[in-house]
């Protein structure tokens, strides 16, 4: 029996990069952040603490900043540029996955006009991208995950859940008429990487589109279903997507008795009053996929959860 080093990778976690373009009075920027991790043959490193291996983190916190310098384009192009940088940068780094992380912005109105250069931060919503790039030579695969998290949505009727089997421990009633509440956390894996092709900027708000027109179109038998719906919508509008994942917390919204204070609560004669539950949650998490596409387990690599 020996004991030895199982699979590793490292890399500089979440470097923060804001790029501005001054070019013109109208400035515009990108807020990222940005995560790297190298694959290949850095066994000497943990197992002697031999560093001639070891492209510093520090270099590639360094990398990113000097790539951005050239103007960062899409998230995906960056993190293309990036991985494609480290994988092969030295014989023994096989691989690199770069993880961008973008924060949204929108102008300040300021007397009804969109300021040139004050801006307000659009929400918890946060696009990702995670380019993943395999070998050095002819040989070398990259694959590109696009996403977004913390998307939340809601909709105050056109939800029902019931048909459920009834154990003892089950007290929950069926209803025909709730509120449904989510944050979709959604990756999705394009079949390219070419940006021409792939104009990822368009197809990032196409997706995001899709998935919230079928989420408030759906009539909705549980949140599975609304899942699948929206993850089916988006493969069908989009033929170089080849998967979507999706993870969508359940934000429970339950009615609140008020009948305590003599108060009915029902639609009629006054307002609906439900209490917000925070926690615990129902997880549902699922994915959609062409399957005459084959998978690329690699491109989820180091991708932590279900999506
Ligand atoms: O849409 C739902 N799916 C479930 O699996 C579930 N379970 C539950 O208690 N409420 C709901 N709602």
């Amino acid at each position: 029996m020996a004991i030895v080093l199982g699979p590793n990778q490292y890399g500089k976690a979440e470097v923060r990069v804001v790029a501005v373009d001054r070019s013109t009075p109208r400035h515009t920027f990108v807020d990222l952040n940005v995560s790297s991790s190298l694959r290949g043959d850095f066994t000497a490193a943990h197992t002697s603490g031999d560093n001639a291996h070891v492209l510093t983190t520090d270099a590639q916190k360094n990398t990113v900043f000097a790539f951005a310098r050239d103007g960062v384009g899409t998230p995906e192009e960056f993190g293309l540029r990036l991985a494609r940088h480290f994988a092969g940068s030295y014989d023994w780094i096989s691989g690199a996955r770069v993880a961008v992380e973008s924060y949204g912005w929108d102008r300040i109105t300021v007397a009804g006009r969109p300021h040139d250069h004050a801006f307000s931060r659009t929400g918890d919503e946060v696009r990702t991208a995670v380019v993943t790039v395999d070998g050095s030579g002819p040989g070398r695969t990259a694959h590109v995950l696009a996403g977004l998290t913390g998307l939340v949505v809601l909709k105050t009727t056109g939800s029902e859940f019931r048909g459920f089997p009834r154990d003892r421990y089950t007290t929950l009633a069926g209803t025909d008429d709730r509120v449904l509440a989510t944050a979709v956390t959604a990756r999705w894996r394009y079949t390219g990487t070419d940006a021409d092709e792939l104009p990822f900027d368009e197809l990032f708000t196409g997706v995001r589109t899709t998935l919230l027109e079928t989420f408030a179109s759906t009539h909705s038998l549980a949140l599975q279903q609304s899942l699948h719906a929206m993850g089916e919508a988006v493969l069908e509008r989009f033929p170089h997507i080849a998967e979507i994942r999706m993870s969508m917390p359940n934000k429970h919204h339950f009615l609140q008795d008020l009948s305590a204070y003599g108060l009915a609560n029902t639609p009629e004669g006054g307002a609906v009053v439900y209490h917000a539950d925070d926690r615990p949650y129902g997880l549902i998490e699922g994915s959609v996929l062409r399957d005459d596409v084959p998978s690329a387990e690699i491109a989820w690599q180091g991708t932590p959860g279900f999506c």
